[in-house]
């Protein structure tokens, strides 16, 4: 909660106390409340400084009672905050806020109240409430800009991004940033300015700077909010709460941000956020099916690390380690590839406002396979073919330590393959890291049958430590991820057979809110891989069985559409065209192709289909359901722990919107019963079409009577596990 004692004489030091981030629930901004009132009542005390336990300031008001959470009555909890900021501000004595850790969301809020701020050279500052479908209504958006201006005030609230003391200090957010002990120092400083007249430290008093281009900057950030949004309705309410301190007084603009934030706290979206913001601290407690998991398993330190392959994905996961601070040997062949991680790595340097000396001096190069024998860890990264991983694992287990773990960047292949080719199968997992590595924040983490705890620890706490959310699956062809798209690629491709175009089925997709359209997607991935994937598994090129029909594979329906782009050279944007037409190889900006409609209406004259008009709703539930449904078929197979991992794996990795809170999460807002008796009908239409048979566990959720998702987890516990 928040104790209040005294030091050096007239200092009130207040510690805010609710581990293990400080949330600031009703009770307790209640009780710092009562703390700031006594303290300034106290004739003893010139001056008070605020700080949080444990080295954290505040990690923002207490999100499970904003999400409903707990039992707490409603505008008694939403109101506290707001009171405590206002008190905080009004103190007649001045308030210092000595943040480290970090000061996020209300916790920021509560120091932009304070008369002054401090902070520690580590601490981070946000005010990430759009990522939770929420606005900073506790008066964020109406003081940020009246201390940091408007084009900085818009783009944090709008973004939710949160800055490094450094950068705080350059806004003007924070007055003083300190490497030493920061009670010590705002302490010192507090003394220093005891006798200050505080007038203009409080925010809520200050004019709004005005910049001769202000109205042009407001209505360009509201147009920038609402093309990125994709439907996200915080984004856009949060510019409109930041714009109006441009046109409004104070109490008015506090009126607003609170009138805005009572649309957005009961909406789905919000809901739908807030369950990913659980559901992606869920997915770190893990377990494995013998009994070991996240709290009795250890994870070994990881203090040199290797990497085998510069290519795409090599490259980004070299620049993550780098920028984690762990020392890289990067092995490749070809010295172009070493060129271009040299320039990341510089470029991220820059980006973080390091010298580019610190990132490279942690990169040791190499073409010999005995420069790896020191790494803790092998993150191998060379081209998607078993053969060749099987081969390289094999050497590796002769090469390195005994006790090295021997990671696979693979996104489908079979990792108890790769362990069984080792004399160390105990340390080989999967980790899966999504393009482009230094950016995506997910990592599938793939257990093999054999993979011990130790390595599944190692592996997900080397994540966390990227910045990643890692989320643990067992191993089967695709994981998690890549198994859902495939029914889910598939479906659109049995729509353009029926009728409709890429853009139309792109549209639909990107209107529900994903950043890309799978075609879009399909093009930007480069067609080859899908194409390269099929010829293995005997349904592409010349390992399809003789006499086998062009739509028809192992006796279910197949499109062959993607197969005959690439052999017509339509690879995607890396040619130029594929499902659309690029401005060349490379280019970015897709267009509809005549070339492309002209070979549609081919295929389906020669292959007898009636092309018949397609509705939007067909579109969203056949390519949604279809995925949704792999997705219980996984969580029956306990490949998956939870809906939860595969909602953060989506989210995070494949573009799905987070306000629409992933498949799970979608389709049980739907409702079971109603996507179920969907997959019933179109399996009706497609008999022979088995990724639209709905799956086992989703009849017996609707006959169990649809429970909400958050005890799915726990009745999967009844099923088979992998996990
Ligand atoms: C009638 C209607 C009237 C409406 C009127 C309107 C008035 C409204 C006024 C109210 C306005 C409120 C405005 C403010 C809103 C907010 O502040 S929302 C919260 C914003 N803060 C955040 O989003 C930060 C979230 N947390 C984090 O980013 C990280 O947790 C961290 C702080 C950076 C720490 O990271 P790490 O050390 O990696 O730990 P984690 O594993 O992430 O978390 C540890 C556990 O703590 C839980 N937790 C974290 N933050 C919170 C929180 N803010 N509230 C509650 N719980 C939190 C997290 O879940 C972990 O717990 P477990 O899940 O049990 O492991």
């Amino acid at each position: 909660m928040a104790q209040y004692s005294r030091v050096r004489g007239s200092v009130a030091l207040l510690r805010l106390t609710n581990p293990p981030v400080n949330a600031l629930s009703a009770a307790v901004s209640r009780d710092l409340e009562r703390a700031v009132r006594s303290a300034c009542a106290d004739s003893a005390v010139r001056v008070l400084v605020l700080r949080g336990h444990g080295g954290t300031f505040c990690g923002g008001a207490d999100i499970r009672e904003l999400a409903g959470l707990v039992d707490v009555p409603f505008r008694v909890g939403v109101s506290s905050l707001v009171a405590l900021v206002d008190a905080v501000e009004a103190a007649e004595k001045p308030v210092v806020a000595a943040i480290e850790g970090v000061a996020l969301g209300g916790g920021l809020e509560l120091a932009l109240g304070c008369h002054f701020r401090i902070a520690h050279g580590q601490a981070r500052l946000g005010l990430p409430e759009v990522t939770l479908g929420l606005l900073p209504a506790a008066g964020g958006t109406q003081r940020l800009p009246r201390l940091v201006g408007f084009p900085a005030a818009l783009e944090l609230v709008a973004t939710g991004r949160d800055v490094s003391a450094e950068e705080a200090l350059a806004l003007g957010l924070v007055d003083h940033v300190t490497d030493g002990d920061v009670e010590e120092a705002a302490v010192e400083f507090a003394r220093r300015v005891a006798d200050e007249p505080l007038a203009s430290r409080r925010l809520s008093t200050r004019p709004p700077p005005r910049p001769a281009d202000l109205d042009t900057l407001l209505q360009v950030a509201l147009e920038r909010a609402q093309r990125r949004a994709r439907g996200a309705l915080a984004p856009v309410a949060c510019v409109q709460a930041v714009r109006a301190a441009a046109t409004l007084p104070f109490t008015q603009g506090l009126q607003l941000e609170q009138e805005l934030m009572a649309a957005l706290l009961p909406s789905n979206q919000a809901r739908a956020m807030q369950y990913c913001f659980f559901a992606q601290r869920i997915v770190g407690k893990w377990s494995l099916p013998g009994g070991a998991n996240w709290r009795n398993s250890p994870a070994r330190a990881v203090s040199r690390a290797a990497v085998i392959g510069l290519g795409t994905m090599g490259r980004g996961i070299a620049v993550s380690l780098v920028r984690a601070g762990i020392p890289v040997v990067a092995m490749e062949t070809d010295e172009k590839q070493l060129r271009v991680v040299t320039a990341m790595l510089e470029r991220e340097a820059a980006k973080q406002r390091r010298s580019p000396d610190s990132y490279l001096q942690l990169v040791q190069f190499t073409l010999e396979r005995r420069d790896l024998g020191d790494a803790d860890l092998v993150v191998e990264a060379v081209f998607e073919d078993l053969a060749l991983k099987k081969r390289l694992f094999a050497e590796l287990s002769s090469s390195c330590r005994p006790d090295t773990l021997l990671c696979s960047n693979t996104s489908a292949l079979d990792v108890d393959a790769l362990a069984a080719a080792t004399r160390r199968p105990e340390l080989v997992v999967g980790m899966h890291f999504f393009a482009p590595a230094h950016v995506m924040k997910l990592l599938e983490v793939v257990c093999g049958a054999r993979s011990s705890p130790v390595a599944v620890a190692t592996a997900m706490q080397l994540g966390k430590r990227l910045g990643k959310v890692s989320v643990a699956v067992a191993n089967c062809p695709g994981f998690a991820g890549n198994r859902m798209l495939k029914p889910y690629v598939e479906q659109a491709s049995f729509l353009l057979e029926e009728g409709a175009t890429p853009q139309q089925v792109d549209a639909v997709l990107e209107d529900f809110g994903f950043a890309m359209g799978v075609f879009r997607m399909s093009d930007l991935s480069g067609l080859d891989v899908g194409w390269r994937v099929r010829e293995e598994a005997g349904l592409a090129g010349p390992t399809v069985p003789p006499g086998e029909s062009a739509r028809r594979r192992h006796g279910c329906r197949y499109s062959p559409l993607a197969d005959l782009l690439c052999e017509h050279g339509r690879l995607g944007q890396k040619t130029g065209r594929g499902w659309y037409l690029y401005e060349g190889p490379g280019g970015r900006a897709a267009t509809p192709d005549p070339w492309l409609h002209d070979f549609l209406d081919q295929y389906r004259r020669r292959h007898g289909l009636r092309p018949r008009r397609i509705d939007q709703q067909e579109v969203l539930e056949r390519c949604l359901y279809a995925l949704a449904n792999e997705g219980f078929r996984i969580l029956e197979e306990g490949v998956a722990a939870g809906p939860e991992d595969i909602d953060t794996i989506y989210v995070l990795g494949y573009g799905w919107p987070a306000h629409r809170g992933g498949p799970m999460y979608h389709v049980a807002a739907v409702g079971l019963p109603a996507v179920l008796s969907r997959l019933e009908h179109f399996r009706r239409l497609h008999p022979d079409v088995p990724q639209l048979r709905p799956s086992a566990l989703l009849r017996h959720l609707v006959a169990e009577g649809s429970p909400p998702i958050s005890r799915w987890r726990e009745l999967l516990k009844g099923l088979r596990s992998q996990l």
